[in-house]
């Protein structure tokens, strides 16, 4: 049999808008479950080469895209008759594009499913908040969509798994039935705050642990950093409202794992041009494709004092931004914190928030230990 005759019958239209690296690979995701995929892509050209040759070689090079994939520059053309509608544009730029959509979505019910990981600079808010605010929608057609989902190794059809969630379990679960094939798997969970901060906050720990690597120090420096990191991920999630147990689910720990090891991941990449001595402009120019954490880390440390969350870890990543740092001076800590030893609990267990984080973190012990099997919160 040929590789065609294995190719599902194209099914129900879905849209994704931005046909960058993730887009792409999130609508191959689509269409190899059998959905029939049109993607809106800003450049004429790209959307031509999608349509025409089944490939987006600027993103993906080398990969071979599915029959049932095509694109356009007509976002009317896009959108009419989805039956739901992925958005993965680089997130500075969601809110303008939303605008756009508006008139298109405004007498549907359809629902949204954000694949982005970063939150607005100038507001601080996450991308589902601002789908809301822009769209003035219903919440509970909103879903978010993350995971540890490194773009080109999905593409390569290597198997993986994310979490949708939404406030809604069943739009989290229709957006998980239609997002799912032989190699992705869609977990749900009603966290969206925790689900859409854990693939924020990875970022920022990602780009630590890249500047640790282009500096040149070594698993110890990488262990505790990733360490301390899910703790600072953790508190800083729990003090916005989500679950502890979604920090330790895909959308954290995992992703975390998946973004601070793999040379793939392009704000693990800033990091380390960073640690090898580049500035901020310097790195933005070389990085030819999104990293969301160079734009998350003033507004999640705005966030963060709101709260009054300790990030040590992430307010290192914006002095070596800002070039206040050395990067040599890395380290789990700040090294401006005073000598009193300090418990290794969180935050939120030292203020009497109970046990939960001790338990978090056992498990994340126990999952690396397995393999990052069992995620808890995270329901087939
Ligand atoms: N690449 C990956 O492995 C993954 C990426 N993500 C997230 O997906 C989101 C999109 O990232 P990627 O596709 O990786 O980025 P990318 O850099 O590969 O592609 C971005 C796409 O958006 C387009 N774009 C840029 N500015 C735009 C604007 N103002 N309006 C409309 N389109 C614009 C670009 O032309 C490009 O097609 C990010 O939030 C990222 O964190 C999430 C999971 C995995
Ligand atoms: O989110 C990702 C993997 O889950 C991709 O990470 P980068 O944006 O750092 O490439």
């Amino acid at each position: 049999m040929t590789r065609k005759n294995l190719q599902p019958a194209a099914g129900p239209k879905v849209a994704v808008v931005g046909a960058g690296s993730w887009g792409t690979t999130f609508g191959k995701i689509l269409a190899d479950g059998g959905a029939s995929v049109v993607m809106w892509a800003r450049r004429p050209e790209l959307a031509a080469e999608i349509t025409e040759s089944k490939r987006n070689s600027r993103y993906l090079s080398g990969i071979n895209l599915p029959r049932s994939m095509t694109a356009t520059t007509d976002l009317a053309e896009a959108l009419t008759g989805a039956e739901q509608i992925y958005l993965s544009v680089p997130s500075q730029s969601l809110r303008e594009n939303l605008a756009a959509i508006r008139p298109l979505v405004e007498r549907t019910d359809v629902p949204l499913v954000s694949l982005m990981k970063g939150v607005e600079k100038s507001t601080g808010l996450r991308m589902s908040q601002v789908i809301e605010q822009v769209l003035e929608c219903d919440p509970a057609r909103i879903a978010v969509a993350s995971g540890p989902n490194l773009a080109l190794e999905i593409a390569r059809e290597q198997p993986t798994a994310a979490v949708i969630s939404s406030l809604s379990p069943e739009t989290a679960e229709a957006v998980a039935r239609r997002a799912r094939n032989r190699y992705f798997r869609s977990f749900v969970n009603t966290d969206v705050i925790g689900t859409e901060f854990g693939g924020v906050l990875k970022n920022l720990i990602a780009v630590a642990i890249g500047i640790v690597d282009g500096v040149g120090y070594g698993e110890n420096t990488k262990a505790s950093i990733i360490t301390r990191g899910l703790v600072e991920m953790t508190d800083f999630a729990v003090a916005q409202g989500a679950q502890p147990e979604t920090l330790q689910g895909l959308a954290g720990l995992g992703d975390l794992i998946a973004t601070c090891q793999s040379p793939l991941s392009r704000n693990n990449t800033a990091g380390r041009l960073l640690g090898q001595g580049y500035g901020y402009k310097e790195v933005v120019t070389q990085m030819q494709q999104t990293a969301e954490g160079l734009a998350s880390v003033a507004p999640v440390l705005q966030l963060a004092k709101q709260v009054g969350v300790d990030m040590p870890i992430v307010q290192q990543v914006k002095m070596v931004l800002d070039g206040t740092m050395d990067p040599r001076d890395i380290a789990p800590h700040l090294t401006t914190d005073d000598d009193q030893p300090q418990g290794e609990r969180t935050q939120n267990e030292q203020s009497g928030g109970g046990g939960a984080l001790r338990r978090a973190l056992q498990r994340a012990f126990d999952q690396f230990r397995h393999g990052g099997r069992g995620a808890a919160g995270d329901r087939p």
